[in-house]
C-alpha cells in the first residue's frame, strides 16, 4: 500500500523586495493507494506548488510528505509527473520517449521493450511507435507523456493541467483515457485542473483550494469517476448530483475570485 501523507505543509516564498508570498499554509492530506484526486481552485491558490512539493521538486518551508512510510526529500521514480506540454524529447521517436526511463534505470531491453509496446497499445499509439514527436497531434503527445510516465512504474502519478492545452473533443477522449488508465493500473493519481467539469469527472476526491494563504477550502467525495470508467462521459454529465455539485463549486470559486479582486482593488 502506498499511502501518501501530507502533514502540515507550508510554503513561503521570500521575494527580493523583502515581502513574501504564503503559497501554502498547513495543508494536510492522507491519500490512499489507488485514489484519484482532482484539485481545483482560483489562480494562485498554490495548486502547482503543492504538486511540486509532492514531486520533490520543491522542499516545503515546513511540514513533510511521506510515501510508503518514508519522507520525500527529492524527485524519485515512485512519483511520476505529467505536465501540460513540452516535456517530451523532440529528438527521439515515440518508442524511445516511452523507453527512456527504464533505459536510464539500466532495465534490460528484453524486459522493458514488451512493456513499452503494451503501454503504447493501451494509450492507442501502437501504430505510431516510430513517429517523431513533431508528427503527432497535441492529444497524441499527451498520450506519449502518459505512457512515458507509466513506463517508470510510479506509485503516484502527478498531473499538472495535463489536458489543458487540448481542444474540447480531444480533451473529452483523454479524460476517458485517464479514467481507463486509473482503473487498469490502480495507480494513485493527483490531477490539477482549471476546469470544474474535469475535476468532477476525474476526481473520486475533489479538493477545492483557497488562496492567500493557499489552503484546503472544501473536499468532496464523488461517484462520477467510478461511473465514468468505460462509459460515455456525456451521460455522466446528465446526472442531477453532477450538475448540483458543479453549480456549487462554480459559485464557490466565483466568490473567491470576487474576494481576491476586491482585495486588490482595496490595495490599489
Ligand atoms: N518561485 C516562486 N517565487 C515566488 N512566488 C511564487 C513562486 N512560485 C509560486 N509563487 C507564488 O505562490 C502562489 C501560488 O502559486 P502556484 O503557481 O502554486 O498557484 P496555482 O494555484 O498553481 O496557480 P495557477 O492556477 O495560476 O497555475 C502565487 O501567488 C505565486 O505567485
Amino acid at each position: 500500500m502506498s499511502n501518501l501523507v501530507l502533514d502540515k505543509i507550508s510554503m513561503r516564498f521570500d521575494l527580493p523586495n523583502g515581502s513574501h508570498v504564503q503559497a501554502l499554509q498547513d495543508v494536510s492530506l492522507n491519500i490512499k493507494s489507488g485514489e484519484l484526486m482532482s484539485v481545483l481552485g482560483p489562480s494562485g491558490c498554490g495548486k502547482t506548488t503543492l504538486l511540486n512539493i509532492v514531486a520533490g521538486f520543491l522542499a516545503p518551508t515546513s511540514g513533510t510528505v511521506q510515501l510508503n512510510d518514508h519522507v520525500v526529500t527529492g524527485p524519485a521514480q515512485e512519483r511520476g509527473m505529467v505536465f501540460q506540454k513540452g516535456a517530451l524529447f523532440e529528438w527521439m521517436d515515440v518508442r524511445e520517449n516511452v523507453s527512456f526511463g527504464p533505459k536510464m534505470n539500466n532495465v534490460a531491453k528484453s524486459e522493458y521493450a514488451p512493456k513499452v509496446d503494451h503501454l503504447l497499445e493501451v494509450v492507442g499509439l501502437a501504430d505510431f511507435k516510430d513517429k517523431a514527436i513533431y508528427e503527432l497531434s497535441g492529444g497524441m503527445q499527451q498520450r506519449v507523456a502518459l505512457a512515458r510516465c507509466l513506463a517508470n512504474e510510479p506509485d503516484v502519478i502527478l498531473m499538472d493541467e495535463p489536458l489543458g492545452a487540448l481542444d474540447a473533443l480531444t480533451r473529452e477522449k483523454m479524460q476517458s483515457l485517464v479514467l481507463d488508465l486509473w482503473k487498469e493500473t490502480g495507480k494513485t493519481i493527483i490531477l490539477i485542473t482549471h476546469s470544474v467539469e474535469e475535476a468532477l469527472l476525474l476526481g473520486e476526491r475533489l479538493l477545492v483550494m483557497a488562496p492567500r494563504p493557499g489552503r484546503i477550502h472544501k473536499e468532496y467525495r464523488l461517484p462520477f469517476a467510478e461511473m465514468g470508467v468505460g462509459a460515455d462521459l456525456r451521460e455522466v454529465k446528465h446526472h442531477a448530483e453532477y450538475n448540483e455539485t458543479r453549480e456549487e463549486i462554480l459559485n464557490m470559486i466565483w466568490d473567491m475570485e470576487e474576494e481576491i479582486m476586491g482585495r486588490s482593488e482595496d490595495a490599489a
